[in-house]
């Protein structure tokens, strides 16, 4: 059966291949040797309270369109202001309306730790997240079959990026702890049906090994959804629709992290 998922990631190929007639492997990693160093993001995911990275996202396949965002190296700004421990920005252009672009942009606007938020599934992708300035990448269990989750959270690693690995299921769990993952995310939204489930957080932290770092990923509307991750477990929790169309972002990210 082919999901959502197998459509969106048929589409990133298409785009990757387009980029990688452009930009070959070799130019990105002359780029690469002359970006400053990645950002640490763990001691900001391991400081005391709940952290929150904080997501520009235009739109998703779920909801339609979110925002504008006209600017967004303004909306990280304000990210940054409100104490976002990192700042996710999505690249995938089809159906999130992202670009390496954005990601220029945040980086040569903030000093916090970047995440490159897309459907990464090549070693060229994670130069690129480097060579754009990102300090994470995310990596998606489900869809890095056999060894390509061990190579690219290798890769990641070498290339001084720390890896979000992104997980919904119990099997997943145990493959991001089978390759060593140091920060493990669970998304709440099923990225084969786009099923929203807050209650998975709940279900899959317990079995997150003791040590790394434990991301809810999705499903926040307020506060005492944020409340409700920590109480669950949450070291961190990731934040996109809310905070692209609150009207005070920086706000917004202040009493999410006061809860
Ligand atoms: O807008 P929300 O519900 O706050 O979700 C943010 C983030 O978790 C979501 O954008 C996301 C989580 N994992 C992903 C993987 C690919 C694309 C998007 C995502």
């Amino acid at each position: 059966m082919t999901t959502v998922l197998d459509g969106i990631v048929d589409g990133v190929l298409e785009d990757l291949a387009a980029r990688q007639r452009e930009v070959p492997l070799a130019e990105l990693k002359a780029r690469v040797a002359d970006t400053p160093p990645a950002l640490d993001p763990l001691p900001g995911f391991r400081a005391d309270g709940v952290s929150i990275i904080a997501e520009v996202k235009r739109r998703s396949p779920s909801k339609g369109a979110l925002a504008d965002i006209p600017d967004p190296a303004k909306l990280a700004a304000e990210y940054a202001a409100g104490g976002a421990a990192a700042i996710s920005v999505l690249t995938e252009r089809r159906r999130f309306g992202g670009s390496l672009a954005d990601l220029d942009a945040v980086r040569a606007e903030v000093a916090v730790p970047l995440l490159r938020k897309d459907f990464i599934v090549t070693p060229y992708q994670l130069w690129e997240a480097r060579a754009h300035g990102a300090d994470l990448a995310l990596l998606m269990v489900v869809s890095l079959e056999g060894g390509l989750l061990a190579e690219l959270h290798g890769l990641a690693r070498e290339l001084g990026l720390t890896p979000l690995v992104e997980t919904h299921t119990e099997a997943e769990i145990a493959r991001a702890a089978e390759v060593g993952a140091e920060v493990i995310g669970v998304n709440a939204r099923d990225l084969t049906t786009l099923q929203v489930d807050n209650s998975v957080f709940a279900k899959l932290s317990p079995l997150i090994p003791a040590g790394a770092v434990r991301v809810a990923e999705s499903g926040v509307a307020g506060p005492e959804d944020v409340a409700a991750y920590r109480r669950d477990g949450a070291d961190v929790v990731l934040v996109g629709e809310a905070l692209v169309k609150s009207g005070d972002p920086r706000d917004s990210i202040t009493k999410f992290r006061a809860v």
